[in-house]
């Protein structure tokens, strides 16, 4: 007879749940990594590596932002970019938008899923976007009616769920309250950014309680920046909470200009190691990625930040 799962009931729903048994990843290169860039990748550059990545098997790629490009001028070829990948059948191409402005733009080259972003604490959303919680919850309200009526999926980030920057600590209540917002709004899914990689095993764990209560872990996904080294730990401690879909950037490319430390995202190759090895299946072909990862790490001129990256390679090209 199997063992029952030892539930404790928190709210209404049940905890802790069962791991999953298949992730989506979101995969985030594109943006989140290539914003963070000191000198800007050519388009035709992001293109190539867009359409490779398109071949792995993601399912999710976030491929550039629609925000200004005098604070993001690496994002300032967003047009060119999006009109110009492969748009292959049965992937989504999110892109960020900040305001009704950046919604226009998108909308005129046929997005057809565009990813909102807000933040848990006061000053990453000053620094960020130049408004307070509430005044970019306003801007948010906006664009999310805007986007429903252009049929238009939207997808939501929280940042700084376990820490930031320039307020410290950030209570779990505050980004559960922000996640139920949003998803009241119209998000399909709140993606948790751990914007700064402060985060550890029982951060995410107490943030994760937190929201759990508001909202359904199925329309939660975890977003870690790796600068602390807990991103793979934390990865697996939400899934263990019953998290499925995980945002990665492939070699570890990224962070936010905005948010001073931080450094990249948890690198796609090592989630994809990661979830192998646990028997979860994420449809994505790692020696595909490897190729994804080594070429965009030749185009910026810099080694990979993925450790499976580097030893595969290594291997295969001793
Ligand atoms: C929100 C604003 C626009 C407010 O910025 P603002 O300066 O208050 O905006 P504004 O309305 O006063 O406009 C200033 C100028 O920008 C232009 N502008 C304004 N909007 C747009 C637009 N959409 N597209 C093109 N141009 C735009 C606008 O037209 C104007 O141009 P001017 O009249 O001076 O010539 C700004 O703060 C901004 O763009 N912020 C984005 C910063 C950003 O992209 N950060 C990184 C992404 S978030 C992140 O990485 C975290 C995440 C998501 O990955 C998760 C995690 O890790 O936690």
């Amino acid at each position: 007879m199997p063992l029952p799962l030892l539930t404790k009931i928190v709210g209404n729903r049940q905890w802790p749940r069962q791991s999953t048994s298949t992730v989506r990843i979101v995969e985030v290169g594109p943006r989140d990594g290539l914003q963070n860039e000191k000198s800007i990748v050519p388009a035709a550059v992001k293109v190539d590596f867009i359409n490779r990545l398109s071949r792995t098997g993601l399912k999710s790629i976030e491929v550039t932002s629609f925000v200004s490009p005098k604070w993001v001028p690496q994002m300032g070829d967003n047009t060119e970019v999006f009109k110009a990948i492969d748009k292959m059948t049965g992937i989504s191409y999110p892109v960020l938008v900040p305001n009704i402005k950046g919604l226009e733009s998108a909308v005129k080259v046929g997005v057809k899923e565009i990813a909102v972003f807000s933040s848990a604490s006061e000053g990453f959303s000053q620094k960020n976007t130049n408004g307070s919680i509430q005044e970019v919850l306003n801007r948010t309200k906006e664009v999310i009616q805007v986007a429903k009526k252009n049929d238009i999926k939207v997808r939501g980030y929280v940042s700084c769920v376990v820490g930031c920057p320039y307020d410290g600590f950030v209570k779990p209540s505050a980004v559960a309250k922000l996640c139920e917002t949003l998803l009241s709004l119209g998000c399909y899914e709140i993606s948790l950014g751990d914007t700064i990689g402060v985060g550890t095993i029982r951060t995410v764990k107490d943030m994760l309680k937190a929201v759990s209560v508001v909202a359904p872990i199925d329309q939660l996904a975890i977003h870690c920046h790796d600068t602390y080294g807990q991103a793979l730990v934390n990865i697996t401690t939400a899934l263990d909470l019953g998290i499925s879909v995980v945002d990665s950037s492939v070699s570890g490319l990224g962070g936010c200009p905005y948010a001073k430390g931080a450094s990249g995202n948890v690198a796609t190759e090592d989630l994809v190691y990661l979830l192998q090895g646990l028997g979860i299946n994420t449809g994505v072909d790692l020696n595909l990625l490897i190729d994804a990862g080594q070429f965009i790490s030749k185009a910026i001129n810099k080694p990979t930040n993925s450790k499976v990256n580097a030893a595969l390679y290594k291997n295969l090209n001793p």
